[in-house]
This record gives structure tokens, sequence and C-alpha cells, in this order.
């Protein structure tokens, strides 16, 4: 078998389509276009490259974007007022702060200080609440893309064993609640699924893998997903973003995997462009809910 690919790129093409449509009738109604503000703090290389996508993603679509480029040292009170005329401007909708920081910023403060209605990545303890409750503001960017991702390429959910490995905050924490949850109208992400939740204290790895029908990596190590640990015809979606060999961008997922898998989504390609993708919707979303 050589496993169906889920095009997250195509994908992510066509729904910034379905977007820029809507920011275009927003715009001709007399309303100010959506506006999303990237603060970026040091010269992380990959958080270059990811903020850069961004923003070409709001060019795109019709959308302002500003970057705060900030110098590796600033001060965790400097970027906290920076915050506050960010929460304050009419201009700006969503403001997402590119996470890490540099060590004397606290990612807790930061992360409160993201006014919660223009808190487009959700991570703000109002917007977690409302997402765990069943009922979001904000869908979590990349948690998002994932389930879009399964439910455009007709990869069934409902019922079926999904397997998240890893367990932040950002990806497989929110991304196991999507995929437990109902869906309603209130929560159209909700996807009925039977969720096990994987991490670095599960003891056989491997054998929790075999139960997908879908599995989710979302660990960070180059390759950790084998052949071995994934059932025939299961849905692979790879979230994973290391650096590989010659500054290729490499996933979790060990490219072996595509001779066991039904579907596998590739890096770079697959979850990455539809994390933007769904940044911009949630920017949009934020404009709608401020704006009108
Ligand atoms: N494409 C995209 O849009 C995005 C990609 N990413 C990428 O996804 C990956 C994960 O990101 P993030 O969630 O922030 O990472 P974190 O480092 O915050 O979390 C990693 C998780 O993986 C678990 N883990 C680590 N090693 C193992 C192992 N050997 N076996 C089982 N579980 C393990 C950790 O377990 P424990 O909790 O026990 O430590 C932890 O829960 C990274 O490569 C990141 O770059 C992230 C965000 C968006
Ligand atoms: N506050 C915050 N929100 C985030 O959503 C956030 C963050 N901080 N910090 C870092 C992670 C990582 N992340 C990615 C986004 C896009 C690609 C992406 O576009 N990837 C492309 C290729 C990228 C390239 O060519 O380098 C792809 O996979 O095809 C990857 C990773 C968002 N994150
Ligand atoms: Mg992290």
């Amino acid at each position: 078998m050589t496993a169906r690919v889920l095009d997250g790129k195509q994908l992510a093409q066509t729904m910034r389509v379905e977007i820029a449509a809507a920011v275009a009738a927003r715009t001709a109604a007399g309303k100010r276009p959506p506006g999303l503000a990237v603060v970026l703090i040091g010269d992380n290389k990959a958080s270059a490259a990811y903020v850069r996508n961004k923003q070409k993603g709001c060019a795109e679509v019709g959308m302002g974007s500003w970057l705060h480029h900030l110098p590796v040292h600033t001060s965790e009170s400097h970027l906290l007022a920076l915050l506050d005329t960010l929460n304050t401007d009419p201009a700006v909708h969503g403001i997402l702060v590119q996470l890490p920081l540099p060590p004397q910023i606290r990612e807790d403060a930061v992360i409160h200080a993201v006014g919660p209605r223009k808190d487009v990545d959700a991570f703000h303890p109002e917007n977690v609440g409302l997402l765990a409750a069943g009922f979001p503001r904000f869908v979590p960017c990349t948690p998002h893309g994932v389930v879009h991702l399964l439910r455009r390429n007709d990869v069934p959910l409902a019922g079926r064993e999904v397997v998240v490995v890893g367990r932040s905050n950002i990806v497989g924490k929110p991304l196991a609640l999507l995929m437990m949850q109902k869906a309603t109208t209130a929560n159209p992400a909700g996807c009925d699924a039977t969720v096990t939740v994987a991490h670095t204290r599960t003891p056989d790895l491997a054998a929790v893998c075999r139960r997908a029908d879908v599995l989710v990596a979302a660990v960070g190590r180059a390759g950790l997903i084998t052949p071995d640990m994934v059932k025939s015809g299961a849905a692979v979606v790879d979230v994973g973003t290391n650096p590989g060999a010659a500054g290729k961008l490499v996933g979790d997922v060990d490219p072996a995997v595509a001779g066991v898998a039904g579907a596998l989504s590739p890096v770079p390609g697959g979850v990455g462009p539809m994390t933007i993708t769904m940044l911009l919707a949630n920017t949009l979303r934020a404009a709608e809910l401020l704006d009108g």
C-alpha cells in the first residue's frame, strides 16, 4: 500500500479563497478589513519563517497585518505595554505572540495579557474554558487544521479510535478535546471519536498507536512514529516540524509509514499551511464578533 496524501497545502489554499470572499464582502459593506498583529521576539529562524507565512496569508485574503519584531532582550513590562496598545486598537482584531518566548518573559503573563476577544490562538484561559465546555469562541488553529484536513478528505472520525501522541496546551490537549467532543451547532469542530492521549509516561507507545484508526503525532521528535506502530490502512497526521538534514523540515513520522498507512499528511505541506489558514479564519471571526 502507498498512503493517499492528505494535501494541506492545497486545502489551505482552497479555504483561503473562501475567507478572502468573506473579507471582500465585509470591506464592500464599508467595514474595516480584519487585521492581525503578530509579535515576534528575538531572531529564532524557524519562528521568523512561520511569521512570514502568516503575513503572506493575511495579504492573500485581504487582511491587514502588522509585525512587531522586538529585540531578544525586550522586558516583560515592555511587551505587556505593547499588548495593552494592541488590545485597544480598533484596527487590530487578532493578536498573536509567537512562542517560545525568551526566558525573561513569563509565558503565563503574556497569555493572560492578550485580550480574550482578540486571542486568535485561543490560549487565554477564558478561551480554553469555552472550548473545554463545548462552546468555543475561537477553535485553536493547529487542532482545527487537523480536523479540517481529515474531514475534507473524508476520513471518518465519529466512533473511531483516535490516538493523539503529545499533550501540550498548543496542540495535543486541545486536539484531544475536539476529537472527543460531540459535534453540535455551537461546536461543529467536535468529532465524536474515542480518544487516547499518549505522552512520555505512556509505557508501550507502539501498542497504543497500533489501536488507532486515526493517529496524530504532535511531539517534536523526527521519525518517532515508525511503520510497526501503525495499523494497516490507518490515517496518520504528522504535526511535528523538526529541523532535518541540510536545513530541511521533517515531521515526527518516518516516511516509511506511507507503506502501511491508508492516508498520510506530509511535512512540509500538511498541517502547517492549515494552521495558518485557521489563524486567518479566527481573525475573520474576531472581526465579526468585535465589529459586527
Ligand atoms: N505544523 C504546525 O502548525 C505546528 C507544529 N508544531 C510542531 O509540533 C510538535 C509538537 O509541538 P508542541 O505540542 O508545542 O510540543 P511540546 O514540546 O510542548 O510537547 C510535546 C509533547 O510530546 C510528548 N513527547 C515527547 N517525547 C515523546 C516520546 N518519546 N513519546 C511520547 N510522547 C512524547 C511530550 O510529553 P510530556 O508531556 O510527557 O513531556 C509532550 O506532551 C513540534 O515539532 C512543533 O514544532 C507545533 C505547533 C504548530
Ligand atoms: N503563538 C503561537 N501560535 C502558533 O500557532 C505557533 C507558535 N506560537 N509558535 C510555533 C508554532 C509552530 N507553528 C507553525 C505554523 C506554520 C507552519 C508552516 O507554515 N509550515 C509549512 C512550512 C514552513 C517552512 O517552510 O519553514 C509546512 O509545514 O508546509 C509551521 C509551524 C505555529 N506555531
Ligand atoms: Mg510547547
